[in-house]
């Protein structure tokens, strides 16, 4: 191992303590940030991940209610909850865990949800205000992404930034984020037929296609940051990214641990645009 570790972890307890100071600040004018999350269904990760949510928002000085519905749940019922929540003085951000059963539509969901409470950045406003500089929230998963970048001194600006994955969640605002920061982005997906000549001239590197082994060593300009999105688990059920952490840490300059790197990071971005979303709210 040669390269620096990003370390997700540490990077986030700096972060959230900023969160926390905010969060007492805004207390002290009479508002306390609240975040509601929705869990619809019993899928056991997403319960995990939800709880997690939670707990950091109760570590920071952050006010959350958990909603939990049966997978039973109406289409019709869950609108009218994010409605209600929508029109509730005391929440300022909204999170529905994704996925959602198949008889739900996420996208008429996501809409649903005020663009001014959309803490996920998810609705079309925020992906809208995202492509065209205006303020709105940035998904957590990348603005974490730029976050690390940012951490070891790494500025974008005149670098070949490729990403791997085209998601409407991290690989698209992951590309727009780095754009606006004036890299040059390449965007490599499932119908990429070389990827590793892309990859290879790369500066920067985010790998966000939920599949093991997408980057290997050989695939690396020795030198390059490398980002690591994905949520794997390799045979013997060990949580795992989409980089070959081992090999590929010999040769790039700074690289993401999985877990310890974007995850803990995804869950301190949306702590921050859920204060932003209550400062926002406390100013108008
Ligand atoms: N509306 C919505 N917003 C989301 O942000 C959202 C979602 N739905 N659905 C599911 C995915 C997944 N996700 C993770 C966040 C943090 C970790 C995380 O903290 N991971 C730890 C490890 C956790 C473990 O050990 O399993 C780490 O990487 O170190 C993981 C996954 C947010 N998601």
């Amino acid at each position: 191992m040669t390269a620096q570790l990003i370390d997700g972890n540490a990077l986030s307890k700096q972060i959230r303590a900023d969160v926390a100071r905010r969060a007492a600040a805004l207390g002290a004018r009479g508002v306390t940030p609240g975040l509601a999350v929705i869990l619809v269904g019993d899928n056991p990760a997403s319960q995990v991940y939800v709880r997690n949510k939670v707990k950091a928002c109760q570590d920071n000085g952050l006010h959350s209610v958990l909603e939990q519905y049966p997978a039973t749940l109406s289409e019709a019922d869950l609108l009218a909850r994010v409605q209600a929540l929508n029109n509730d003085p005391a929440i300022h951000g909204i999170l529905v865990q994704l996925p959602l059963p198949a008889h739900i539509d996420a996208h008429k969901v996501i809409e649903t949800i005020s663009p001014l409470k959309d803490v996920d950045g998810f609705h079309v406003a925020s992906a809208g205000a995202l492509m065209v500089g205006q303020p709105g929230f940035k998904p957590c998963t990348p603005y974490g992404c730029m976050k690390m970048l940012e951490s070891i001194g790494c500025n974008p600006k005149g670098k070949h930034a490729v990403v791997i994955g085209r998601s409407n969640i991290v690989g698209k605002p992951m590309a727009m984020l780095l754009l606006q920061a004036s890299a040059t982005v390449t965007i490599c997906h499932s119908a990429t037929p070389d990827l590793a000549h892309h990859t290879r001239q790369a500066d920067i590197v985010v790998a966000a296609v939920g599949k093991r082994n997408v980057l290997t060593a050989d695939m690396v300009k020795p030198g390059a940051v490398v980002i690591d999105v994905g949520m794997n688990r390799n045979d013997e059920g060990k949580l795992c990214g989409d980089v070959d952490f081992d090999g590929v840490s010999k040769v790039a300059s700074a690289i993401t641990p999985v877990p310890g790197g974007v995850g803990p990071m995804t869950i301190t971005m949306l702590l921050v645009n859920t204060l932003e979303a209550a400062e926002r709210a406390a100013q108008a």
